[in-house]
């Protein structure tokens, strides 16, 4: 109680000079079992990182009831930040050690900081706990200043280009809880990405690479690249977006990896016609030739005049994802997406690379619940018990996706019923298009269907999606000609300019 009322009554220059004193005139001995090192604010010219680790640090905890606190925001932070505040000192507890630390601001001719003032927090612990203070506890400081540094800065989206990466800011509002989904699936996830970033100890001690694969799948417009972002911010990770048509090489490729930062999303968008990789199992393995769009990258092909062409082989890839090269640095999370599941080489998809397959589909009414939630800001039982009914039998019939779904109700956003009325029309339209089509689909498709059926379950992807709704194999036929068509029209463009060239 003395030591808190000395603390909170003697100015700290009082006591730092009576301590002083009697330390040289009595030989006052410092055999007490404490010991306190200072951390000052500035070393020598340079910034002390420890000091504002430490001042970062230990605002993240301190309760707003704080007596009194120092509040600051840095350009381009989206939060406050709390510091404690000149001579102030609270108590900390690591690994069941108290320790203490003060805050104290003392003039001083010295320093060569703003104002002639020295700045310096004291930590003070017992003796027997220094070497465990000294390095588990400092490390685990910066280690968390980190971290709140990078939760509080904006998130980067980073484009690759000619073999380097560009940063934007990323603001893409979509988060878990806007994504329509079903509630348990969606819980699952985070979860696991919850014991992802809290898991470094568990892949070190099963000597696995700090990083995991999410497959996501399904129909277009069904929310992949929306899960993407909801990642993001969910945990305040950068995304890395791979265009692999504009990587020229698999080496280029493997320098793209070593240039990503860890704790960030490594993504590669319809992966299944971003590169023209052979399913091994469906055709004879061939390295992707494909136009290349910076001829001038490093090891673009040998021979002077560059040929167009350029390979990136599904082993590029494979190593990409779980090879050697993608241990280059820890904690990164793959995304890759696609429409067609099948169209991907299965040793792509195997556990250690895309370790979660999710798949996104049409919208099921606990789907449909958040969308008219997000949309129209209410319950479906607020709709009204009848309507409630009807848009849960009728979306279960329809295969609408979440992305048509909410353009029904961004259009009709300010008018409630005249939104739910174009709802139920739509749905119930689609619903009688499929049940015409279905009468009509062919045998091929009923059993191309059924196979993608049993393959999924045969390769034991996520489990059989509730909704049941399938993307039927005609108009993924349909879908896969029009990508390839525009692929080879790409292609032709791309050689064209270089046959000029
Ligand atoms: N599950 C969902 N939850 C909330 N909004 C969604 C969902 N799915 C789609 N949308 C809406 O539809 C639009 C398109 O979604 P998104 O881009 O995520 O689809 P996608 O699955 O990536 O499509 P594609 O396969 O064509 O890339 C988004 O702007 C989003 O607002
Ligand atoms: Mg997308």
């Amino acid at each position: 109680f003395c030591q808190t009322l000395l603390q909170t009554v003697v100015p700290p220059e009082l006591r730092f000079a009576s301590l002083r004193f009697l330390k040289r005139v009595l030989g006052f001995s410092s055999s007490s079992s404490y010991c306190s090192f200072e951390i000052t604010e500035v070393n020598g010219v340079s910034t002390n990182q420890l000091y504002n680790a430490v001042q970062l640090y230990l605002g993240s905890f301190l309760s707003a009831s704080c007596s009194r606190l120092s509040l600051s925001r840095a350009p381009n932070c989206s939060s406050t930040t709390f510091a404690l505040s000149n001579n102030d000192c609270i108590t900390d507890v690591f690994d069941g050690i108290s320790v203490q630390w003060e805050h104290a601001v003392t003039q001083s001719q010295s320093q060569p900081s703003s104002r002639g003032e020295k700045r310096f927090f004291t930590l003070r612990f017992r003796k027997c706990d220094r070497d465990r203070i000294l390095h588990s506890y400092l490390d685990y400081i910066m280690d968390k200043a980190n971290d709140i540094r990078r939760k509080n800065r904006e998130r980067l989206l980073y484009t690759n280009s000619h073999g380097g990466w560009k940063p934007v800011p990323f603001k893409h509002p979509s988060t878990f809880d806007t994504l329509a989904m079903d509630p348990e699936r969606k819980r699952d996830i985070m979860d696991d990405l919850r014991d992802f970033v809290a898991g470094k100890a568990f892949y070190q001690r099963t000597g696995r690479a700090w990083k995991r694969g999410y497959l996501l799948y399904g129909p277009p417009g069904t929310g992949k690249s929306s899960m993407i972002a909801a990642m993001a911010n969910f945990l305040s990770y950068d995304i890395y977006d791979l265009e692999l048509t504009k990587v020229c090489s698999n080496s280029e490729l493997r320098e793209l990896l070593m240039k990503t930062s860890s704790k960030s999303i490594i993504v590669i968008e319809d992966i299944d016609c971003s590169a023209d990789l052979p399913n091994r199992s469906k055709a004879p393995q061939h390295p992707a030739r494909r136009s290349c769009s910076n001829p001038g990258a490093p090891d673009a092909p040998s021979g002077g005049k560059h040929r167009n062409n350029n390979t990136i082989t599904l082993s590029g890839l494979l190593n990409f994802t779980d090879g050697l090269w993608s241990c280059s640095g820890s904690e990164r999370i793959f995304v890759f997406t696609t429409n067609h599941i099948d169209k991907l080489d299965p040793a792509l998809l195997r556990s250690g690379r895309m370790d979660m397959h999710i798949y996104l589909s049409y919208c099921s009414y606990p789907a449909l619940k958040i969308l008219l939630q997000n949309y129209l800001g209410s319950e479906a039982e607020d709709l009204g018990q009848a309507a409630a009914s009807e848009l849960r039998e009728v979306v279960k019939k329809a295969n609408m996706t979440p992305a048509d779904i909410s353009e029904v109700l961004i259009k009709n956003r300010r008018n409630k019923e005249k939104a739910v009325s174009e709802l139920l029309e739509a749905l119930k339209a689609k619903a009688e298009r499929k049940e015409k089509d279905g009468g009509l689909r062919d045998e091929r498709e009923m059993n191309g269907e059924e196979e993608m059926g049993k393959r999924s379950k045969r390769r034991g992807l996520c489990r059989a999606p509730k909704m049941g709704a399938t993307v039927t194999p005609f108009l993924a036929r349909k879908w896969r000609m029009l990508k390839r068509s525009r692929q080879n029209e790409r292609e032709n463009l791309n050689l064209k300019g270089s046959e000029r060239s």
